[in-house]
């Protein structure tokens, strides 16, 4: 009940950090933004660029757009207050103390977003703030950085999230996915990101590793080439079978969908072909050691899982 000396309620304007502003970061930060969200940015390398010009984005579905964030940091601990949403969209590395990272602007109105590739990626952080709700997500999307402060959106753009732990979907996740929604994102909420995760991992680890380790080729190349596809359908198999084992199954037909749907895509370099030619550090540990360490755990071998992740390591050791 409001009565003529109650002030008018303004509808919450919602606050975003975003940590690690690279090509997902900048694109969703954009989205964000156009759905009328407060959106601040940390940044490494194109953090000199982006505060001075903010970041352009060339996408194939919402045409030419420059988006200046609110504000733009070195270290999220510049960044005044905590924010509503603490958007994680940095490479999945060892090396990153995300907790201590991140620690500093956690506050009780904070709720950690993550837009990352990986598996079981989310529990180290829930384990240093298990107060603070986490919803984790999967983006569908090719983007990638073409020069500092300038990201390429060649196609899709689809996101699925779900509550870490996973639960069935709360009203805060719905809003989230409003949220995403109207910034023109096709959001979906998921009842266990966990599986989500898994499911993801059929494409990324066979595109993914045999990108790089065919030398450098686009999807359309490894599709093209009877052996290769062979190879991914095999590696393919091994995610399906270890993901069962680790109480994920999956639908019968999740290789073929994958299959179909890489041979409807645009020729694609994966992330990881982007960083290995970059000179920048590869997911390994994340796409293919984590993915192991279950399969150990479980007592299982997964024979082409081993050798890429052994194969990618070396290369990664090499730079
Ligand atoms: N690109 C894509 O199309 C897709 C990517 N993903 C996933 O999204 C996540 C982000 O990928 P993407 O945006 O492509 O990657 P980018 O390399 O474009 O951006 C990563 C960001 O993390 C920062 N970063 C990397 N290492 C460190 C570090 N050691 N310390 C501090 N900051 C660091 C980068 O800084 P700097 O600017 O210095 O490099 C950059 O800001 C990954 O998990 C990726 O697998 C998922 C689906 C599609
Ligand atoms: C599946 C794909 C291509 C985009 O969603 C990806 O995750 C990647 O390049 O790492």
């Amino acid at each position: 009940m409001t009565d003529s000396t109650t002030p008018p309620q303004t509808p919450h304007t919602p606050t975003v950090l975003v940590v690690g502003t690279g090509a997902v970061g900048g694109f969703y930060a954009a989205r964000l933004a156009a759905a009328g969200a407060q959106v601040s940015v940390v940044c490494r390398s194109d953090y000199a660029t982006i505060a001075q010009q903010g970041i352009t984005i060339h996408s194939f579905k919402f045409g030419e757009q420059h988006f200046h964030p609110y504000s733009v940091h070195e270290q999220p601990e510049t960044f005044p207050g905590t924010p509503d949403y603490m958007l994680i969209t940095l490479k999945v590395l060892p090396q990153i103390d995300l907790a201590a990272m991140v620690a500093p602007k956690i506050g009780p109105n904070t709720t950690l977003l993550l837009i990352q590739n990986g598996i079981e990626i989310e529990e180290k952080l829930h384990q240093a703030f298990p107060n603070t709700p986490m919803i984790s997500a999967l983006a569908f999307v090719c983007v990638s950085r073409t020069q500092p402060g300038h990201i390429d959106h060649l196609c899709f753009g689809h996101l699925s999230m779900g509550h870490y732990p996973p639960q069935p979907v709360q009203p805060a996740l719905t809003q989230l996915v409003q949220l995403f929604k109207h910034a023109q994102i096709d959001a979906h909420a998921t009842d266990n990101v966990v599986t989500a995760r898994w499911r993801k991992l059929v494409w990324n680890a066979p595109f993914n590793g045999v990108s790089v380790l065919a030398g450098g080729l686009n999807t359309r190349e490894i599709m093209d080439d009877a052996p290769l596809q062979q190879l991914c359908r095999d590696v393919m198999a091994e995610v399906v079978d270890l993901a069962a084992a680790a109480g994920h199954a999956l639908a019968d037909d999740v290789i073929e969908v994958n299959m179909q749907a890489t041979e409807r895509m645009q020729p694609y370099r994966t992330s990881m072909l982007l960083d290995h030619e970059a000179g920048r550090e590869m997911e390994v540990e994340a796409i293919f050691g984590n993915a192991l360490q279950r399969a150990q755990q479980l007592g299982r071998s997964y024979p082409h899982l081993q050798s890429f992740y052994a194969l990618l390591r070396a290369i990664g050791r090499k730079r």
